[in-house]
């Protein structure tokens, strides 16, 4: 039977400061997948049509039956491989799949991307695509699977909860893994090589990739004021997440950890109330556990988190690093203009440009909707 639908997932900042691989929030800004799947695309009834010719032509040369395409808009266009083996979105698809049974994707299938979220900038590019990935393979095999067991399988591959637990249910969220037997833990710590093998092999390949154990991540969402807007500032470098992880240390002083903990404890309720109350944000956004080390990474970081205040430009809530950066999120509720020039003057002054965007919290996280 053919069927199009589409799948979109948010983009995401996690940490907003002192929640490190606890806290997100999903954002406006969507990566959106074009599913069209008709068997007949693989074989062509009429020779003349060179399009449908050079599709059918995509869709045979791939082990897994799919064409691949990203909008020439789209961050990554001409960088992310179209390779279903390759790809992470399909790649991430075919482990769900193939933890089902099933080997391929339908005969006919192809997909299109327009992806907005710049890659590895802080804004859950990689957690966006995974989740994307995973509803698509959930789709695809008919799976019915819930959104709690899709973060199990999420989390087999981005394995902190805090993006994709954003992207996938959407808002302001707190995650955590919960403990595991020695034996699901065996089970989450296998390397990603062999989740994720490259290339798939297409049918040929016999064995079925790990299962994820069940409910590994516990969540809540918190309270959100809508009134407040988050300003990203996105530089015009990437900073991958494994390098910036790199980076933090493997021990913390306790005094560090108090210090976050008693931020954290407060930022998730200041947040929610009315009005937004910036003597309680501002400090409460600071962080000893990873953007004092993320400094020697994104130079002006320093400078960004000290020198522009709610004193200085009234409207500002707080500043932080964007998940691992280097993008910076300002939370505000007026003069976003003003703020994101001030705070693009100061890379400036480090001879970093940037763009702007002005987003919202995505509420609704990631969604599947039929199109025919
Ligand atoms: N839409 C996409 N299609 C294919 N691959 C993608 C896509 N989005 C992200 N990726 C892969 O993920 C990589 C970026 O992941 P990385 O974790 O380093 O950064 P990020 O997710 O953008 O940042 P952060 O995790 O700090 O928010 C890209 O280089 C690319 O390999
Ligand atoms: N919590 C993660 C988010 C980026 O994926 C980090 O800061 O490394």
């Amino acid at each position: 039977m053919p069927r199009k639908f589409e799948i979109k997932v948010p983009a995401s900042s996690a940490n907003i400061g002192p929640g490190y691989d606890v806290m997100g929030v999903s954002l406006s800004l969507y990566l959106k997948l074009n599913v069209d799947i008709d068997s007949a695309y693989a074989h062509p009834n009429d020779t003349n049509d060179t399009d449908a010719v050079e599709r059918a032509k995509a869709i045979n040369a791939d082990p897994n039956n799919c064409r691949l395409e990203y909008t020439p808009s789209s961050e990554g266009y001409g960088q992310v491989p179209l390779s279903t083996d390759s790809n992470l979105i399909t790649r991430t698809a075919l482990y769900v799949l193939r933890c089902h049974n099933i080997r391929t994707f339908p005969i006919g299938t192809l997909i299109t991307i327009d992806n907005p979220i710049p890659l590895g900038r802080g804004l859950g590019s990689s957690g966006a695509a995974v989740v994307a990935g995973v509803m698509l393979g959930n789709e695809l095999g008919n799976l019915n699977l819930s959104k709690q067991r899709m973060l199990d399988f999420c989390l087999m591959i981005e394995r902190h909860p805090d993006n994709i637990t954003a992207a996938m249910i959407g808002g302001f969220c707190g995650s955590f893994l919960r403990d595991l037997t020695p034996q699901e833990l065996e089970r989450r710590e296998i390397p990603l090589a062999e989740v994720l093998p490259e290339p798939s092999g297409g049918e040929n390949t016999g064995v079925n990739p790990p299962l994820p154990p069940t409910d590994i991540g516990r969540h809540v969402k918190y309270n959100w004021n809508p009134k407040i807007k988050c300003i990203s500032i996105i530089p015009n470098f990437e900073l991958s997440t494994a390098d910036s992880r790199s980076v933090l240390p493997k021990a913390y002083t306790t005094g560090d950890l108090v210090f976050n903990l008693q931020r954290l404890a407060v930022l998730t309720s200041a947040i929610g109330l009315d009005p937004p109350n910036p003597d309680l944000i501002y400090p409460a956004m600071q962080d000893r556990v990873h953007q004092p080390y993320r400094r020697t990474l994104v130079p002006g970081l320093t400078d960004i988190l000290t020198s522009v205040t709610p004193k200085t430009n009234p409207g500002l809530l707080g500043i932080c690093l964007s998940g691992a950066g280097p993008t910076i999120l300002a939370l505000a509720t007026d003069n976003f203009e003003d703020i994101a020039n001030e705070l693009i003057a100061v890379f400036k002054k480090h001879n970093i440009s940037c763009s702007w965007k002005l987003l919202s919290p995505a509420y609704d996280g990631a969604t599947v909707e039929n199109i025919a």
